[in-house]
Order: C-alpha cells, then sequence, then structure tokens
C-alpha cells in the first residue's frame, strides 16, 4: 500500500504545482483575512472605508499620498466621530475623547515602532506605561519650565544672529523662500540649548551637511513602518530588514546622517569632559550627568537615543510652526494689522523690551498669542496619528458602540483641532479671536489641545517650542514688514509620514519704521 501511493505524492512535487499551492495559500490567506475582519472582528460595527477595515495598505496608500488628513476628515463627516481606519485601528475625531483615550495609563500601541530612529528607544517609542514612566521622571529635569527660563537670553542671541542675517541678505526686498530659514533659526536654537552650540545653519544661509533634507527623507519610511507594524515586526527580524529597516549612523541617507551629526556632538562633549572645558549647562550634559535610581548614569545608548529625539522632535516642528504663522497671518491682512497695532502698543507703553521676554509677552500681547494658538490648531506640525491601546474597562462610545480592552484607538490634531461640536461651524477659518471671545470657550480649547500631545506623553519640549513661538515671529513682526509674492498660496503644506512642513514660501521683507517706547 504505502509503496504504491509514495511515488505519485512523491511525483506531486513539481514547480508548477509549488507555484499553485503558494497562490493558493496566499488566496486563502487574503480571502480569511477578508472575512475574518470584516464580519467576526470585534470592531465590526464601527464605520470606515471597506479596504481600512481589511488591511492597513489603505492608511499606508494614503501615507504615501499625503492626503491621510483631507480623506479622514471627508470620511468623519461622512460617517461620524469615530472611524475604523485599519483593521485594528479606530481613529476619534471628538476632541473631548482626549482625556479618556490619552489617560495615564494608556500604553502606546505596536505604531510606535522601534528602527526607523534607531535600534535603542528613546521615550518616544517606548510603549509600555509604566516603562515609560520611569525615564519620564529622569527626563523632565533638563526639560523643566524653570531650567527653560534660565535658557532665554541663548534663544535671544540666535534670534537676533537670524534677524540680522536675513536683514542684511534680503532686506533690499529680494525675494526669498521663508521657509527653510524658519528651519534654520528652530535648528540654530535646539542646538543651542540642547548641545551648548548653534550648528551654524544660518551662520551659512545653507542646510548644513543635508541634516534637514535627510530629515525629510527619513520621513516617509518613518510613517510607513509604523503604520505597516506587523509586516515591520516580521521584517525587522530577517537580514534584509536588520540592514534596511533599522536606522544606523552608518545610513548614507536620511536619519543615519543626522546619527552621525548627534555622535560627532557626545564625541566632542566628553573629550570636553575630559579637558575639565565644559562650562555650560545644556540638555545633552544633562543627560550626561542624570543618574538612574540605583545612583548609576545612564547608558550611552539611551543617552544617544534621547539627544536624536531632541534633533528629530524640537527644529522642524518649531521651524514648521513658524511657518504656519507666516501663512495664516499674511494671508489675512485684517489678522496682520491687529496683530501689529497690539504689538506696537505694547512696545510704545514700554510693556515689551527691545527683544521681547516670553512673560511680556504672555501679559502684553493676547491677540499675538492667540494668532500663535489659531496657527498651531488649523497646522499642527505633527497631523499624525498617536495610537494608544484601549484600557482593561474598555471604552464606550456614542449609540451603544463600544471598544474592547487592547483595542488601537487614535486621535489626530489636524482633526480633533476641526471639531465642529467644539469650535463650532467655522472650525476650518482661520480666526484667532475666537481665543478671546468668550473665556469659558477658551478653557476648553486649551484643555482639548492636541498640538502637542496628550497626558502622561505629552511633549516635553512644549515650554522650549513656545518660548521660541511667543519671542521669534513677534521679533520678526515687529523688525520687517514681509509680503508674500503669491497672495492665493503663500506657501504648500506638505505632510510625509505623519509630520508636515512648508514649502515655496517666497516673500520679500522691508524693514519697519522703529516703534519706541512713549516718553
Ligand atoms: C511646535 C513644536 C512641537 C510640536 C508640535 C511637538 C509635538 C509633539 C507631540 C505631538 C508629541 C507626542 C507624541 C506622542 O504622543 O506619541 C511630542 C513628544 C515629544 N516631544 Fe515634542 N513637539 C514640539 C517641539 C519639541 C521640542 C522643541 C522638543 C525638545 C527640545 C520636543 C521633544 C519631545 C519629546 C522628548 C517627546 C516625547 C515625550 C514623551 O514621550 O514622554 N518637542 N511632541
Amino acid at each position: 500500500m504505502t509503496d504504491s501511493t509514495s511515488p505519485s505524492v512523491v511525483s506531486l512535487i513539481t514547480p508548477t504545482n509549488i507555484f499553485l499551492a503558494s497562490v493558493a495559500y496566499t488566496l486563502f490567506s487574503i480571502a480569511y483575512q477578508i472575512i475574518y475582519y470584516r464580519f467576526f472582528h470585534p470592531l465590526r460595527h464601527f464605520p470606515g472605508p471597506f479596504w481600512a477595515s481589511v488591511t492597513r495598505l489603505w492608511i499606508a496608500y494614503h501615507n504615501i499620498k499625503g492626503d491621510e488628513c483631507e480623506v479622514e476628515l471627508a470620511l468623519h463627516r461622512k460617517y461620524g466621530p469615530v472611524l475604523r481606519v485599519t483593521p485594528t485601528l479606530l481613529l476619534v475625531s471628538d476632541a473631548t475623547k482626549l482625556p479618556e483615550i490619552y489617560n495615564r495609563q494608556a500604553s502606546k500601541s505596536n505604531h510606535y515602532i522601534t528602527g526607523s530612529f534607531g535600534k535603542t528607544e528613546s521615550l518616544f517609542n517606548m510603549q509600555d506605561h509604566k516603562h515609560h514612566a520611569h525615564f519620564r521622571k529622569i527626563a523632565a529635569g533638563p526639560y523643566a519650565f524653570s531650567n527653560v527660563k534660565r535658557m532665554e537670553p541663548l534663544l535671544d542671541h540666535r534670534i537676533e544672529e537670524w534677524l540680522s542675517k536675513i536683514g542684511d541678505l534680503f532686506g533690499d526686498g529680494k525675494k526669498f523662500d521663508f521657509a527653510p530659514w524658519a528651519v534654520y533659526m528652530a535648528y540654530d536654537i535646539i542646538s543651542e540649548i540642547g548641545f551648548g552650540e548653534p550648528i551654524g545653519f544660518v551662520r551659512s544661509g545653507s542646510d548644513v551637511d543635508g541634516l534637514i533634507q535627510g530629515f525629510h527623507d527619513g520621513l516617509l519610511p518613518f510613517g510607513l513602518m509604523a503604520r505597516l507594524w506587523p509586516f515591520t515586526n516580521w521584517a525587522k527580524r530577517t537580514w534584509f530588514g536588520e540592514k534596511y529597516l533599522v536606522a544606523k549612523p552608518e545610513d548614507n541617507s536620511g536619519i543615519g546622517m543626522l546619527m552621525r551629526f548627534r555622535d560627532k556632538l557626545i564625541v566632542q562633549r566628553q573629550k570636553d569632559i575630559k579637558d575639565g572645558k565644559v562650562t555650560r549647562i545644556d540638555l545633552l550634559q544633562t543627560f550626561l550627568d542624570a543618574r538612574d535610581d540605583e545612583g548609576k548614569p545612564l547608558e550611552m545608548d539611551y543617552v544617544k537615543a534621547e539627544i536624536l529625539l531632541v534633533l528629530l522632535a524640537g527644529a522642524d516642528t518649531t521651524g514648521t510652526a513658524f511657518q504656519a504663522m507666516m501663512a495664516y497671518i499674511m494671508s489675512d491682512m485684517k489678522v496682520y494689522e491687529k496683530m501689529m497695532e497690539e504689538i506696537d502698543r505694547a512696545t510704545r507703553e514700554g510693556k515689551l523690551s527691545p527683544m521681547p521676554k516670553y512673560d511680556e509677552v504672555l501679559a502684553h500681547c493676547p491677540y499675538y498669542i492667540a494668532c500663535v494658538k489659531e496657527s498651531m490648531r488649523l497646522c499642527p506640525s505633527a497631523p499624525n496619528i498617536f495610537p494608544r491601546l484601549v484600557g482593561k474597562s474598555g471604552l464606550p462610545f456614542d449609540n451603544n458602540k463600544f471598544a474592547p480592552s487592547g483595542t488601537e484607538v487614535t486621535c489626530n490634531p489636524w482633526l480633533v483641532h476641526r471639531d465642529e461640536k467644539l469650535y463650532g461651524p467655522d472650525a476650518c477659518e482661520f480666526r484667532p479671536e475666537r481665543w478671546l471671545e468668550d473665556e469659558e470657550k477658551a478653557k476648553l480649547y486649551n484643555k482639548f489641545n492636541f498640538v502637542f500631545g496628550y497626558g502622561a506623553r505629552v511633549c516635553l519640549g512644549k515650554d522650549i517650542a513656545l518660548m521660541e513661538l511667543y519671542k521669534a515671529p513677534l521679533q520678526f513682526f515687529r523688525t520687517f514688514k514681509p509680503d508674500v509674492v503669491n497672495k492665493a498660496q503663500p506657501g504648500r503644506f506638505v505632510v510625509k509620514g505623519g509630520v508636515g512642513f512648508w514649502e515655496d514660501m517666497w516673500v520679500t521683507i522691508q524693514k519697519r519704521p522703529q516703534v519706541t517706547r512713549r516718553v
């Protein structure tokens, strides 16, 4: 019996049959995935596009196209505030859900895969909330507001250098692209307060060593790896994944370039420490000096990951916010004039120093502050998804819908900041006045603001970014009168991998007559 069947079974193993079996297996897996996710998965009752409910390729496609936010806004208008945007992920546009979704025990989901920023986890990628809380306690000191306040004079120097440089180069009315110049200043400020000296973007008037381009090149892989996490996790374990998906300093482009730059800074700092030449405390030094609960220094790989995060999270984001202010304010002359009237009045009354102080701006320029907030509301620098896992008791929604424990759920600042239930029917309009008209409403806008994230994982550099944004653009507008070359389209907002930046912001600037303190 065995003798007569064995040869015939073996004879079935031909290249054609292996091929057909693989095709059949693949088709079966696809059909199984579609049927399971569509008809049996706990999220099957949530609305959304068919393809989003059965494959992550839907969101990956829109991420590559750069239209994720617009497509999802249209879908929210069609289906309501809760959408299924991947087989396992719910997207919520109801701003009042932020405190529940981003509660203190909420762990980050597998979306926060390590690799695109290097092998070691920084605070940003740590998924488990307890693990994160341990390291956040160590990192909180350097970023504390009292520490940031001490850095204010360092910011002042960088702002002055930047203004003087653009005045020298473009003060004669020559048109220039404002977008990179806003980022040059932001990078120099971050490197000054992060590592003790500016990288020199402003001095050289260029993208030093292609660092900004390197960052922008790394954004698409970053966004895709996160959105395709089950595949990425598998691929990272292969030779190919190890070689091409995990960023390394040896890489010739993207994040690798920034890693090499970071390593150079750290080697130099270690040499300076040895030579007794370190006189200043900056973020790098505070990380090197930090000790864990047992009094031991932090692992060097961890320090490196945090320093890379300062470069990645701190510069482009702040530059984008400045670019957004320029685009929105200069598109509405009434807003511009009202803002300048306030700044000039405060100057005449002696309430703003020649280089405005953070506290002075907060106290005397409410309309300007409203312009900053409104620009970041409509144009958050990270118009991205930030998924968390639903806790033990699940997450209830209206219409008796319920997300069980372990479900991935997220908000996106670009969408929650357009929630008409909170901001009213003009939610998509740029109207800084909304922050000043009604105190109770403004409290809610602040409470449900998501530009810097939410809850226990809220941006650690928020105070640094706000200090920069409350001072630098104000001083720019006080010094120069900008004119946008293309009034119909002051610039182009590009979203790559969930991170936004502006391009083609051609402007001319003219020195303004100096307003002085009335005596
Ligand atoms: C306008 C400027 C900025 C924006 C819009 C912004 C936005 C964000 C957002 C949305 C998160 C939360 C990410 C999440 O939940 O997964 C975050 C986290 C973080 N940001 Fe920022 N950021 C800005 C500036 C900065 C600056 C200047 C620094 C440092 C100097 C910085 C350092 C960090 C760090 C370390 C984290 C991780 C915090 C943690 O997980 O505990 N950011 N940022």
